[in-house]
């Protein structure tokens, strides 16, 4: 017997099973679902696929936010614990591990989410051979080394989300400073996302200004307006809001929807990204750190080449050897 929808529809093709722009959040804890909410609303991509431990959980997130498909652009989500469902992902997202307690550094998470990614890598892969990984579990730099070693993709395919979010906060507070829009404002962190972060002040500027040629001492102990506590305040940002919430979420939901769509859209954006940075700057260790890469469908295919000054090469360098002595630790 015909079916209302055969009454209603006349069939001329079949529908495709995928749009081609299938995102995978793994971790569908605070940052992950910060994540996935930032991609659907903004229309990024329109086909999610969350996976976590929890069931219950996932189920709940994926029922919550396919009640608001209606204000979105019909995005098809999709949940489980089996990774069989993420076959096909253009970029799998890997938020999943824990995160830190008040008084906890990133570093501090290392083996615990080391041991997590151990799980989780192989399976994305297998089910996905093509994909991208984009890493935001922390220790975030070394997360990226580890899902290099776990997965054999090539680096170009294996990103961390880096400071892309430092960088946000380094020209948030330059906006709130300057009365001028945070993308009006130039500034990149580079190196680790964590404590050893790089403010590479001999860049920033508005509108091709440079800031250090007005004051030549800015970012250095000797400024009277003392603009170095900018980057000691994102330094401290996320101190500041696991403090005061818990966790911190929106910032690094959006910071990862906007990679997304530079990869989904293959947009050649520019991203302080964590990459493989061996062979940059005189940097002789094999880490992944953030220095400002082409992003596109390909992943990274390019690496900026700052003019860094000897003293941001200088802390650079302390970033690559701190990362490196905490590899050499891992068990994995
Ligand atoms: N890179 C960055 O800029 C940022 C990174 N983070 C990091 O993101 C991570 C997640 O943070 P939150 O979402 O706040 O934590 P959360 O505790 O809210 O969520 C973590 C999720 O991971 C899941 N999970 C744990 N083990 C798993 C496994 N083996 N397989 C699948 N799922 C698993 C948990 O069930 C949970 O749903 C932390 O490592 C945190 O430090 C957080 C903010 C910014
Ligand atoms: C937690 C963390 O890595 C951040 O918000 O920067």
């Amino acid at each position: 017997m015909a079916t209302l929808k055969d009454a209603l529809l006349t069939e001329v093709a079949e529908v495709l099973p995928t749009s081609g722009n299938k995102v995978t959040v793994v971790g569908v804890g605070q940052v992950g679902m910060a994540c996935a909410f930032s991609i659907l609303a903004q229309g990024v991509s329109n086909e999610v696929c969350l996976v976590d431990c929890m069931q219950d959980k996932l189920t709940g997130e994926m029922l919550d936010l396919q009640h608001g498909s209606n204000f979105m652009k019909n995005p098809k989500i999709t949940s489980g614990t089996d990774y069989a469902l993420t076959a096909g992902s253009r970029l799998c997202i890997v938020t999943a591990g824990a995160r830190q307690r008040e008084g906890e550094t990133r570093l501090d998470l290392v083996q615990r989410n080391t041991d997590i990614l151990k799980s989780i890598i192989p399976k994305l892969i297998e089910y996905s051979p093509d994909t991208i990984l984009l890493m935001v579990s922390n220790p975030v730099d070394i997360m990226t080394y580890v899902a290099w070693k776990l997965s054999g993709l090539p680096k170009n395919r294996i990103i961390g989300s880096g400071t892309n979010l430092d960088s946000s906060r380094f020209r948030f507070l330059m906006s709130q400073r300057l009365g001028v829009a945070p993308t009006s404002c130039h500034g990149w962190i580079i190196g680790e996302h964590g404590d050893s972060s790089v403010p590479v002040w001999s860049g920033v500027n508005v509108a091709g200004v440079r800031l250090r040629e007005i004051n030549p001492a800015i970012g250095t102990d000797e400024d009277p307006e003392k603009w170095d506590e900018l980057h000691k305040e994102v330094v401290n940002s996320a101190y500041e809001v696991i403090r005061l919430k818990g966790y911190t979420s929106w910032a690094i939901g959006l910071s990862t929807a906007a990679l997304t769509s530079a990869i989904l859209r293959n947009s050649n954006n520019v991203h302080a990204v964590s990459t493989s940075v061996i062979g940059e700057h005189g940097i002789d260790k094999d880490v992944f750190l953030s220095l400002p890469c082409v992003l596109n469908s390909n992943g990274v295919t390019h690496i900026v080449k700052q003019l860094l000054t000897p003293t941001e090469i200088d802390q650079l360098h302390k970033s690559a050897d701190l990362m490196h002595e905490v590899q050499c630790g891992l068990r994995f």
